[in-house]
């Protein structure tokens, strides 16, 4: 069994997959390091005989993860690095290393399974776009700020808007106009999420006609369903791509 991390910026997406037909034995999202353990120890014994990891944290964050789960699982942990081309997709970024791994294996992934011309949107903490052209050239991409942000900054730079998570998720019941700060707020955000979504697939349609696959990843990418119905939901795409960047035997 292998163990496979993605750790975006707050939250850390885990699962453990069969080596041999990549059947999924368990995973989850956890919001630091020691839940991640607590999490993976959680489910027995199992005979891990590799990990790999995409990260877009920090050199020493990565690292000090890495040996964690090296000490606590005894398994060599494999971490996805940037390359100018792979699987027939080509990084489309001037400096190939600063293109956000997250990014660069939805790519991947998207391609893999589009086989042709492909628009990537993910919806986690930033909200990002990445276009792949039919012959592999990744175009570049988008990115701005996710739900979780827009949120916080709205919060913080406010002296009255507050409301708690509760009242936050309820709110979402509808996106009609808010009649309170908590459903003008969440809605407004999705609004924005929304159109970017669209905004995306509009260009993506003025390059390629109606040729190309969209996806759709990431945490908040329910909310933005109904703007993208042609979309394909596909939640573990950064995992597609990670097992194509570092296959194990
Ligand atoms: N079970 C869940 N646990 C945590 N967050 C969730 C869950 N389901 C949906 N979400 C939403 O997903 C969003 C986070 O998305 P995601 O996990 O893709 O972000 P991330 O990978 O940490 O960020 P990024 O990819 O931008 O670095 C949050 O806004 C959160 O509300
Ligand atoms: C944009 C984020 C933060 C999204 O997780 C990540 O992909 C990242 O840190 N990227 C590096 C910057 C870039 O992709 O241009
Ligand atoms: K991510």
């Amino acid at each position: 069994m292998i163990l496979e991390l993605d750790c975006g910026n707050s939250f850390i997406k885990w699962r453990v997959v069969h080596t041999a037909d990549a059947a999924i034995t368990g995973g989850g999202i956890v919001d630091s390091d020691q839940a991640l353990l607590a999490a993976v120890a959680g489910l027995g014994d199992l005979p891990l005989v590799g990990s790999r990891m995409v990260s877009v944290r920090s050199e020493e964050e990565t690292s000090a993860l890495c040996a964690l789960i090296k000490d606590r699982f005894a398994v060599a942990v494999s971490v996805a690095q940037p390359v100018q081309e792979m699987a027939g997709v080509r990084n489309g970024y001037d400096d190939y290393q600063r293109l956000g791994m997250d990014r660069w294996l939805g790519a991947l992934g998207a391609f893999h399974l589009a086989k042709g011309a492909c628009l990537v949107i993910d919806f986690g903490t930033a909200a990002k776009a990445d276009f792949v052209a039919s012959d592999g050239e990744h175009l570049g991409g988008y990115i701005c700020p996710g739900m979780p942000l827009m949120r916080s900054q709205l919060r913080t730079h406010t002296r009255r808007i507050r409301y708690d998570d509760a009242s936050a998720e309820r709110a979402l019941s509808s996106l009609a106009p808010g009649r309170s700060t908590v459903e003008a707020v969440e809605r407004g955000c999705v609004l924005m999420l929304q159109s970017f979504a669209r905004a995306q697939i509009e260009q993506a349609r003025a390059l390629w006609g109606d040729d190309f696959t969209v996806f759709l990843t990431g945490g908040d990418a329910p909310l933005v369903r109904e703007a993208a119905p042609q979309a394909r939901i596909v939640p573990d795409l950064v995992f597609v791509g990670l097992a194509m960047a570092c296959p194990l035997n």
